[in-house]
């Protein structure tokens, strides 16, 4: 089975979850997408829900293939998220991130009773770090803030390069929020906790893409079929 229709796998397992009247977190990423169109298919013939978008990209599809939208505003509280990751381990803990979208992808689960994460196998690791943790950060102070960045996981042992995510065309990458992301390869994140707080003690980190606690269930589809995961601690 290829990457693509494992995505589709996951995605369509994940859909089982979702019930008629849910409010419904919507991740980003080419994952979601696919959750995205199936979901949209379910609507035209009858589920009612409403959808909360973690990406401009995600709201644009949703729109598209008229699945009905809402804001965190007006909907603050959901039941459900469904959303992809770049890596996820035993315990759930994610790295997020991978197309720009964890701040609002970090949000919209927070404020979810349960959180999905669909995947192809390709996607569980033993430990996360082989995919580059994406930082959000202010683009105010941004040398110093890198520096912070080098600062704060070098004291836990993590080194490693911290480049700034660029576009194709070469210019700096935005995210939905206007923010800028350094992508940091330290390699495998033994206390990915540790690091998160450390992270977050930074005054120009915005947010980072350690997803630690957020996810319930992870949905992932493999040659021989779909798994479902739960968190192992
Ligand atoms: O910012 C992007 C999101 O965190 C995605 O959910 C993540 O990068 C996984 O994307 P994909 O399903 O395309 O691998």
């Amino acid at each position: 089975m290829s990457q693509q229709s494992m995505k589709i796998e996951a995605a369509r397992a994940a859909l089982e979850y979702v019930e008629n009247g849910m409010r419904l977190g919507i991740g980003s990423g080419s994952t979601a997408e696919e959750f995205v169109k199936l979901l949209a298919e379910r609507v035209n013939a009858g589920l009612e829900i409403i959808g909360v978008p973690t990406s401009e990209r995600t709201a644009k599809l949703c729109t598209e293939l008229g699945v009905p939208l809402s804001s965190l505003d007006e909907t603050p509280q959901l039941d459900l998220t469904i959303d992809g990751a770049d890596e996820l381990d035993a315990n759930l803990s994610l790295i997020k991130g991978g197309g720009g979208a964890l701040l609002r992808e970090k949000i919209v689960a927070f404020a979810s009773k349960k959180m999905i994460v669909i995947a192809d196998g390709s996607k569980v690791v033993e430990k996360l770090g082989a995919f580059p943790l994406p930082i959000e950060v202010n683009i105010f102070g941004l040398a110093a803030t890198k520096q912070a960045v080098e600062d704060a996981a070098g004291k836990l042992n993590l080194t490693g390069a911290i480049k700034i995510r660029e576009n194709r065309d070469g210019d700096e990458f935005k995210t939905d929020g206007g923010h800028l992301i350094l992508d940091a390869s330290f390699g495998h994140i033994c206390d990915p906790e540790a690091l998160s707080n450390a992270l977050h003690a930074i005054p120009g980190v915005v947010e980072h893409g350690l997803f630690i606690g957020l996810a319930d269930v992870a949905v992932v589809a493999q040659e021989n079929g779909v798994e479902i995961k739960t968190a192992a601690l």
